[in-house]
């Protein structure tokens, strides 16, 4: 499987967007990760509906939804609404993950579970086959441009035997800390979606930073 770029707008210039989202659109990425904060799942406030909103005209690539936040069963449909192709919850926040995935499937979206650091990979046993995605969040969530935890190698190798015998379709998407000089390693533990924010757009050149993560 050919493996899939998502910049994290996170790490974009908010006073200027629309810039940002047409350097995407000439770019080699495939699609735009938008990363909704609520400030109580993760210490941190990013942006929600009016901006997904915003950004859904101006782009040719899929959107990428990673909710941290609580209660994420209340927002499905309105995400879904907004323009999301891909919604993913984390584990952590679904007491009823079953229903949050079937929710998220009837919205009309692919679905996702995002595992923590500290969350072991076969704790997804029970549900793997009726996921389009796993995001292993590679640091803590909340904030951009964080050091690389080392520990989420294994969770790649643990997550791609699991995947191989149960789901082989599975995205194996990881985020936090990646550049051109962990990705290699990244795709080869298993991982073909990579997410980075700061990375891409605090390069010089934001379209070649990502032209580098897809031809490592
Ligand atoms: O989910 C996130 C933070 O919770 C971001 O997507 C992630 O941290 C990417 O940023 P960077 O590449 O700067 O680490």
């Amino acid at each position: 499987m050919e493996h899939l770029i998502a910049p994290s707008i996170l790490s974009a210039n908010f006073g200027n967007l629309q810039q940002d989202i047409e350097m995407l659109n000439r770019s080699e990425a495939d699609w735009i990760h938008f990363d909704v904060m609520d400030g109580v799942f993760v210490p941190n406030i990013s942006f929600g509906f009016p901006i997904l909103k915003a950004v859904k005209p101006l782009t040719t690539k899929p959107i990428d939804v990673h909710l941290m936040i609580i209660n994420p069963d209340s927002y499905i449909e309105e995400f879904a609404k907004a323009g999301a192709s891909n919604i993913t919850v984390h584990y952590e926040a679904c007491t009823h993950l079953n229903r949050t995935i079937q929710a998220i499937k009837s919205a009309g979206c692919t679905a996702g579970v995002a595992l923590n650091p500290h969350t072991p990979v076969n704790f997804l046993e029970d549900i793997i086959t009726d996921l389009d995605l796993v995001l292993i969040m590679s640091v803590n969530p909340g904030f951009g441009g964080q050091k690389f935890i080392q520990n989420t190698y294994k969770k790649l190798y643990d997550l791609k035997e699991l995947s191989r015998n149960r789901n082989p379709k599975l995205k194996i998407e990881v985020d936090g800390g990646i550049s051109n000089e962990n990705c290699k390693d990244l795709l080869q533990a298993g991982a073909n979606v990579l997410v980075a924010g700061s990375s891409v757009f605090a390069a010089a050149d934001p379209a070649q930073a990502i032209f580098q993560l897809k031809h490592p």
